[in-house]
């Protein structure tokens, strides 16, 4: 039998990490056998391109981005979901769609590196408004050189707005979700009957 991949992006502050946690305590505690996992993932390619931010840039932290990914793939995502898991993974082929051409590298070339990754089953795209956003960083503290300012929030949720269009005009199944009005539980609550209905469907 084989998983299902459910993947979750949006800009910095939209509730990824957050979503993540509270979606992995709800379904497995209704009885789903979840994997909640991360990129750049926790190997030591992954905490490379995870803290090499401000090393590295453009063409070659794409490169590195794409080689941690396909290394996630090898040796934790496709065996989980060989084994009939359900997999979330904070941010995967959308956030490179996204970040990487903050950089300046072209769209062209990410998707040539993104060609043999497979497609998650489920695409959330987590978003709110850049001003919101920003406040929610500015209180947590941001994470990279991504987060900077209100300036780079902005053109972050247009590029996510635009990748929703690609990757749905690719045949990608796709939730573009705004966290400002609705509270994080209900939320939870209602991705959870999403993701579980998909899941019922395998
Ligand atoms: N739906 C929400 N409503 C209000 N605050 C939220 C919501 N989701 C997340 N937050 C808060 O916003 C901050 C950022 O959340 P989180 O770290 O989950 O975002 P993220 O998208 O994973 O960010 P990053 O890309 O920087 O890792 C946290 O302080 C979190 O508590
Ligand atoms: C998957 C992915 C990640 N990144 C970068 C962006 C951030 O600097 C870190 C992730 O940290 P966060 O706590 O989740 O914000 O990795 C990237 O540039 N491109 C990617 O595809």
């Amino acid at each position: 039998m084989s998983g299902v991949l459910v993947a979750l992006d949006g800009p910095g502050g939209a509730g990824k990490s957050s979503m993540t946690r509270q979606l992995f305590d709800a379904l497995t505690g209704a009885g789903l056998p979840v994997l909640a996992t991360t990129e750049p993932s926790r190997t030591e390619l992954g905490e490379l391109a995870r803290h090499g931010t401000d090393t590295y840039r453009g063409l070659a932290y794409a490169c590195l981005i794409a080689a941690d990914r396909y290394h996630h793939l090898d040796s934790e995502i496709t065996p989980a979901l060989q084994a009939g898991r359900l997999v979330l993974c904070d941010r995967y082929i959308a956030s490179s769609l996204v970040l990487q051409r903050l950089d300046g590298v072209p769209l062209e070339f990410l998707r040539h590196l993104a060609a043999h990754v497979p497609p998650p089953d489920m695409q959330i795209i987590l978003t709110a408004d850049p001003g919101l956003l920003r406040q929610r960083l500015d209180e947590r503290g941001t994470h990279s050189r991504y987060e900077r300012d209100l300036s780079s929030c902005r053109r972050e949720h247009e590029l996510y707005a635009e990748t929703a269009r690609l990757l749905r005009e690719d045949g990608v199944y796709l939730l573009h979700v705004d966290t400002s009005t609705v509270s994080p539980a209900e939320l939870t609550a209602e991705l959870a009957v999403q993701i579980t209905a998909l899941w019922q469907r395998r």
